[in-house]
């Protein structure tokens, strides 16, 4: 591998975009080019610091070693559509979306079958907020970098991709496809639907500016994410459909019993499911100290509930 510094070349500098290319500069790691479908935001990602060039007409580039996607899933196809002459000369190719078998699908229709060079990946970091305004630097540090390798990955592009997310402070993992999916849907996924589905059904009360008014900080913490970007939320679960209703029923069904007990003055049921919610909370407090103290993944204790 060269000892140069690499052209990354991220097509959507929005949040993670944005705050990738920020930290390959502020790391010295890469050449980062950028593009966006808005036309002002490659300017004002120019300006602050997130790239090195403007990209405005993907026709006249000839090569750029790294291909970051970093747009809502859904929009991955048309993005390939239009960088497709640059793919055979990339060293890398790879994505930032929540949702990783429907990236995989969507290169594979496009181009026909999955280069080498081919990637997928997902930051476990982000934020409710959105668009190349929000850009932190230090947003991946002491986060995880998940790699989701296919077969036809080859060892070299995976190389190339674990430095850089290594460089901008992540700790890189890798996982099957179908796993990934599944996990994010149970650990991510589900937590934003129930954010959004709570702030909804209270907003639309009739009362509701009692309710805001003295909401206390359990109802912050439990919504913050519920000022997350609609259409990247919307992409996700569109593109996750049967991971997403699976650990959704589940929850539902679980939530059914809870008001049972409710309704039956059941305390027993109450008082064992808050008991071993607590336990659960308690541990993954201790997850959360213990990465902050750079605590490796492998080496975290695993929960027996
Ligand atoms: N927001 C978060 O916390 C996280 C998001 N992700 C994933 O990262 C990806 C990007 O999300 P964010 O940065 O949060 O979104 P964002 O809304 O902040 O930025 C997306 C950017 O992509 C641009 N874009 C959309 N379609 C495009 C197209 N066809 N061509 C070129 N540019 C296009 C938009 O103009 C915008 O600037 C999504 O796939 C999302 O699932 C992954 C981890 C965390
Ligand atoms: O804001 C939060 O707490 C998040 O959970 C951020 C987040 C959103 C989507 C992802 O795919 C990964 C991380």
């Amino acid at each position: 591998m060269s000892t140069s510094k690499p052209s990354v070349l991220i097509i959507g500098l929005g949040l993670i975009g944005a705050s990738f290319g920020k930290a390959l500069k502020a790391t010295e790691s890469a050449r980062v080019l950028g593009a966006d479908q808005q036309v002002e935001v490659p300017k004002i990602a120019l300006d602050s610091g997130v790239i090195d060039e403007v990209v405005d007409q993907f026709s006249n580039l000839e090569q750029v070693d790294v291909i970051v996607l970093a747009v809502p899933v859904k929009a991955i196809g048309a993005v390939l559509k239009q960088i497709k002459h640059l793919i055979p000369r990339a060293k890398v190719l790879t994505d930032v979306g929540s949702v990783k078998g429907a990236v995989v699908k969507q290169v594979e229709a496009e181009l026909g079958a999955i280069p080498s060079c081919f990637v997928p990946g997902h930051p476990i970091a982000g934020a409710e907020k959105s668009g190349v305004k929000a850009a932190n630097p230090h947003l991946f540090e002491k986060h995880l970098h998940i790699l989701t390798p296919l077969e036809q990955s080859s060892a070299d592009a995976i190389a190339l991709i674990s430095k850089l997310w290594t460089a901008v402070g992540a700790d890189v993992v890798t996982m099957p496809v179908d796993r990934h999916d599944e996990v994010l849907a149970a650990t991510s996924h589900l937590p934003h639907l129930l954010a959004f589905s709570l702030v909804d059904t209270l907003a639309r009360e009739s009362d509701n500016r009692e309710i805001f008014r003295y909401a206390a900080g359990g109802f912050r913490d439990f919504t913050r994410i519920a000022a997350s970007d609609p259409t990247m939320w919307h992409d996700v679960f569109l593109t996750n459909q049967d991971a997403t209703l699976k650990i959704l029923r589940k929850f539902q069904s679980d939530l059914a019993l809870l008001e049972q007990a409710i309704e039956s003055s059941d305390g027993d049921v109450l008082k064992t499911v808050f008991h071993r919610s607590k336990s659960a909370r308690d541990y993954f407090t201790q997850v959360l100290e213990q990465r902050e103290n750079g605590v490796a993944f492998s080496a975290i204790t695993d929960y027996t509930p």
